[in-house]
């Protein structure tokens, strides 16, 4: 257990501006901020530099105004587009950036998987939730995916997005969607990811990938989920798995 004051950010990586590659924002130049720490273990985490204590040593506890300086630095003072990622950005005191980044004409997207519901998520300009399918082997609370839509409220522009590998995890995105029918659906293939850090610039499995693409677009053809959208994670179709991109 790393002890953090309250006040303080436990950082694992800040990089950009890059494309974002994934979802609702994808395309648009992003600068990511991303936290270390999750009270998930996904199976197939492809940050597993972000969750594992294995990792903690490239962490670091940096105070909001530190983030602050280093998302001006990276992007020149010039307002962008931050992605607030991890592990789980939710776990971590995030208000009070996102206010001083709105202050300076910054926007603000979390992506979480949706276990833990804070009150500064009604500040985001995005919401970004992910809640786990089967394959993770992690089990969703639907309780808690409710109240992160209850604090969020009308603000935030909030969307699903749900990582595919198979059918039980389409079944789970379709189950899902169901109960939210107001919000938008994005399905992204898995990627199988080999361990980071040592294997970092491994190849990844793009004709894996690929062949998940198509699968996805036949299947929600077939099944005339005209408002679900099939997006691939552009930055690994780029970049594979490579960190900082
Ligand atoms: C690394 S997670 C961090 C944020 C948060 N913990 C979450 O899971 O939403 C960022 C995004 O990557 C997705 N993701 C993680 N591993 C993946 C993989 N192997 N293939 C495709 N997407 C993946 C997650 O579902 C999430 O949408
Ligand atoms: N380019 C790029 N787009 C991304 N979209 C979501 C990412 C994440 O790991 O949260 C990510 C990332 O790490 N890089
Ligand atoms: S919830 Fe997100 S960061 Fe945490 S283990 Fe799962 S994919 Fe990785
Ligand atoms: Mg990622």
């Amino acid at each position: 257990m790393i002890h953090t004051r309250s006040n303080e950010i436990r950082v694992s990586e800040i990089f950009g501006p890059t494309i974002q590659g994934e979802g609702v924002l994808i395309g648009l130049p992003t600068v990511f901020v991303r936290s270390g720490g999750c009270d998930y273990r996904c199976s197939w985490c492809d940050s597993l530099h972000a969750v594992d204590s294995n990792y903690r040593h490239e962490w670091q506890t940096m105070s909001t105004e530190e983030v602050w300086q280093e998302i001006v630095r990276l992007s020149g003072g010039e307002a962008v587009m931050v992605s607030l990622s991890g592990g789980n950005p939710a776990i971590q005191p995030l208000g009070d950036l996102i206010g001083r980044g709105h202050e300076n004409g910054y926007r603000f997207a979390l992506e979480t998987q949706g276990s833990v519901a804070r009150d500064w998520f009604a500040n985001l300009d995005v919401l970004v939730l992910s809640p786990k399918p089967p394959s993770s082997g992690m089990e969703t609370d639907w309780e808690a995916l409710d109240d992160c839509l209850r604090s969020a409220g009308n603000k935030p522009q909030t969307v699903l997005k749900f990582v595919v590998f198979d059918e039980a995890d389409y079944a789970y995105a379709m189950t899902a969607a169901a109960r939210h029918p107001h919000l938008p659906v994005y399905l992204q293939p898995g990627n199988h990811t080999p361990p980071p850090a040592e294997e970092a610039d491994a190849p990844i499995d793009i004709d894996g990938v690929m062949e998940r693409m198509r699968w996805l677009v036949d299947r929600v053809v077939a099944d005339r989920w005209f408002e679900a959208r099939v997006l691939p994670q552009l930055h690994v179709l780029i970049w594979g798995n490579r960190r900082g991109v």
